[in-house]
Formats: structure tokens, sequence, C-alpha cells
């Protein structure tokens, strides 16, 4: 079996991008969501936020604040660094598990910082999806109701996509929405091929 990387910066349409993956009936695996679930349920992982950010990491109902969390680790790099260390190994852990109970040719791994956490290892292949940051940052102030400098913040703990495109196999270029989809059909239809 394969292992897919699909990545791209925030707003790029990665989720878009996958989803259109699985509406063919590959498996597909969404980083952020999976670790939101591990971080909601891992009393371990919410110990070590706590120990790492203070007791409004977590609400009162026990779960991670987000956007108390972000707001902290998005302008500190090295806070950052310290929760991906908390939370990646566990996400790969679970994701190596995942993986094993999939039976088809191939499988997608999506994460926006799949060459970041130089995860591409794992990858055979990997395709970068890319739209122009004012798109991207508009698609996310609307989708999050959020600022540009919000997204701004975190496009800065992202690669360029000029760093990106040097190590993707595949690039699909997501503005026009049925252009996107015939993308995904035809390198569906490689993939299947190979
Ligand atoms: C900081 C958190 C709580 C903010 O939550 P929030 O709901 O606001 O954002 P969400 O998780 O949906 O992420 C949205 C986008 O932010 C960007 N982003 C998220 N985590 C990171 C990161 N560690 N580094 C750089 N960009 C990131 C990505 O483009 C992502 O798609 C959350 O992102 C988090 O816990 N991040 C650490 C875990 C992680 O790295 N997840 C992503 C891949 S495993
Ligand atoms: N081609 C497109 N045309 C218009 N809107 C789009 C297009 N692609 C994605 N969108 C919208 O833009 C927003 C961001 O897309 P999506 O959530 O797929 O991006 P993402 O790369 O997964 O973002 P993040 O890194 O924040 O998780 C969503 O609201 C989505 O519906």
């Amino acid at each position: 079996m394969y292992i897919v990387g699909l990545t791209g910066g925030i707003g790029s349409g990665k989720s878009t991008v996958a989803k259109m993956f699985r509406a063919l009936g590959v498996p597909i695996y969404i980083s952020d969501e999976e670790a939101k679930k591990l971080m909601d349920s891992s009393e371990e992982i919410k110990q070590q936020l706590v120990k790492l950010l203070g007791e409004k990491a977590l609400t009162p109902k026990n779960i991670p604040n987000r956007p108390f969390i972000a707001q902290k680790v998005f302008s500190d790099k090295n806070l950052l660094e310290r929760l991906n260390k908390i939370v990646h190994p566990v996400v790969e852990k679970h994701f190596s598990i995942w993986v094993e109970k999939q039976k088809t040719a191939y499988v997608i791994y999506e994460s926006a910082i799949l060459f970041e956490n130089n995860a591409q290892n794992k990858c055979n292949y990997i395709i970068l999806v890319t739209a122009p940051a004012e798109t991207r940052i508009k698609r996310v102030m609307e989708r999050d109701g959020v600022t540009k400098a919000q997204v701004e913040e975190r496009m800065k703990n992202q690669w360029d996509d000029k760093q990106k495109q040097k190590l993707a196999d595949f690039i699909i270029e997501n503005i026009n929405l049925k252009q996107t989809q015939l993308q995904v059909e035809k390198l569906h239809g490689n993939f299947l091929a190979l």
C-alpha cells in the first residue's frame, strides 16, 4: 500500500481536496482532526498542556482551550515547538495503527506541516495544494471568523510554497473547485495504475 502525503499551507484547501479523494473511496487521515480528538481524550496530553501553558490551557469542561493555546503558541516559536513535541508523537503512533487497518491501494495522509515535521519520509508520494496567499488568508478569515493578522501569524510558522514545491511530486492548484476536482480524478487514476 502507498502512503500519499497531502499538504499545503493554511487555507490552501487541503481538507477540501482530501474530501474529494475520500468521495472516490480513498481512506484519508486528517492530522488536524485526529490531533484534536487525541488532545481532547488523552489525560496525559492534557496534563502536559497544563505544565506547558498553565491551568488556562484547559476549559472548565476539561478539554483543551484551543483559542488560548493558539494565541500562546503561534506567537512564540519555542512554545509551539514544545507543543508539537507533546502532540506529534501521539499522532504519529495513532496514524501507524490506522494505516495498518486500511486495505486500499493507497491512503492519503493530510497534514499542513508535513515538510516542517519531516514527515515526507513516511510518504511514497507527496501532493502539494497551492493557492495565492491573499486567497488563502481570505478563505480562513471567512471560515474561522479570525483576523488577517491571526492567519498571518500561523503562516509565519509554516514553510512558504517555494520551499515545498521543491519536495512535492504533484501540485494541485486549488482556485476553481471544478478544476481541482478534475486534477484529483486524474491523480487518483495515476495512483491506482501504479
Ligand atoms: C494550537 C491549536 C490548539 C489551535 O487550534 P485551532 O482549532 O485554532 O486550529 P486547527 O488545529 O484547526 O489548525 C488550523 C490550521 O492551523 C495551522 N496549524 C495547526 N497546528 C500547527 C502547527 N503545529 N504548526 C504550524 N501550523 C499549525 C494549520 O494550517 C492548520 O491546518 C491546534 O492547532 C494544535 O493543537 N496544534 C498542535 C497540533 C498540531 O500540530 N496539529 C496539526 C498537525 S498534527
Ligand atoms: N477552490 C476553492 N474555492 C472557494 N473556496 C474554497 C476552495 N477551496 C477551499 N475553499 C474554502 O476555503 C476554506 C479553507 O479550505 P480548507 O479548510 O480545505 O483548507 P485547509 O488547507 O485544509 O486549511 P487549514 O490548514 O486551515 O486546515 C474552506 O472554507 C473551504 O470551503
